[in-house]
């Protein structure tokens, strides 16, 4: 059995994973995981139980207990290459046993799922809406560092995408993942939309926003925006959820994403208030995880 070297599965002198500064026995199989550390207090409010609470760069996570279930709530920061960082520590403490650094004989299968916001691209989506990614566009490259990626994509996704899109970004080429499906259908209720959601590898260019740089493709909204494929239009815009979706499915875990419009990216209206909108959202994904 391959024994895990100490420059791999790095683990602090106190037993706890680097990054996360978590130990195996704090993690809880039902995960949630938001982008602002702060928002994991204003998840943990609503916990009967608290049992430990950890704080290390911007990854803050509390375990506790939300009528009677054991729920951990992480923050995991901003951006696709800080999910590689959180979704392979939780998977090494669900399923690596740290004494032996060998993978453990039986799986243990995680329910993740992350509460963010979000910026609309259609007028059906506007500010204050919540809408579920049940498909995941990336525009990062996390995900071409694993091997046997073909079986969570969808490749005919993405290759009408790239033809609408008409991609002209040298040195990407963005990848579609499905959410978990079971996990869409016990989340997702009429209260949430279900959407296709881009996961951007920055908030500015990436999303289209232009500040002082002008755009490679200053028409990519335009045509992201028209996009429709099998009846499917893209709704949103954040930083995370392909990533989240493709590393969890390749791993065995169930995840999916779902945020609160912020941004409304048609009608160029933004929501900086919008804490109180996402409670709502916390409380629905709390009361159905
Ligand atoms: O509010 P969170 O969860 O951080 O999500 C969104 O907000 C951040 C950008 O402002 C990105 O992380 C994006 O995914
Ligand atoms: O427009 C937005 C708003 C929140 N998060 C994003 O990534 N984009």
């Amino acid at each position: 059995m391959r024994v895990i070297p100490e420059s791999e599965l790095i683990i602090n002198a106190d037993g706890s994973v680097f990054h996360l500064h978590l130990k195996p026995e704090q993690l809880a199989d039902r995960v949630v995981l938001v982008g602002d550390p702060d928002r994991v207090s204003t998840v943990a409010s609503y916990f009967d139980t608290q049992e430990c609470e950890v704080s290390s760069r911007e990854f803050h996570t509390i375990t506790g207990t939300y009528k009677g279930k054991r729920i951990t709530v992480v923050s995991h920061g901003i951006g696709t290459d800080n999910i590689d960082i959180v979704l392979n520590e939780l998977d090494a403490l669900a399923n690596i046993d740290f004494s032996t650094r060998t993978v453990k004989p039986a799986f243990k299968q995680l329910t993740l799922v992350r509460v963010g916001t979000s910026g609309g691209l259609q007028p059906f989506v506007p500010v204050g809406t919540y809408v579920a990614a049940e498909k995941s566009i990336g525009f990062d490259g996390v995900i071409y560092f694993y091997a046997n990626t073909e079986r969570v994509r969808d490749i005919a996704f993405e290759t009408a995408l790239k033809e609408q899109l008409d991609w002209k970004l040298s040195g990407l080429s963005p990848y579609v993942v499905p959410a978990d499906h079971s996990l869409i259908e016990q989340i997702t209720g009429n209260d949430i939309i279900r959407g296709v959601t881009i996961a951007a590898n920055g908030f500015y260019g990436p999303q289209g926003r232009e500040l002082r740089l002008p755009l490679a493709d200053p028409k990519l909204n335009e045509k992201i925006e028209a996009f429709n494929y099998n009846g499917r239009q893209i709704t949103n815009f954040e930083m995370e959820s392909s990533s989240l979706a493709g590393l969890a499915a390749l791993m065995g875990h169930r995840a999916m994403t779902v945020c609160c419009i912020i941004a409304g990216r048609v009608d160029k209206n933004m929501n900086t208030n919008y804490k109180g909108s996402l409670t709502g959202l916390i409380e629905t994904v709390l009361e159905r995880i």
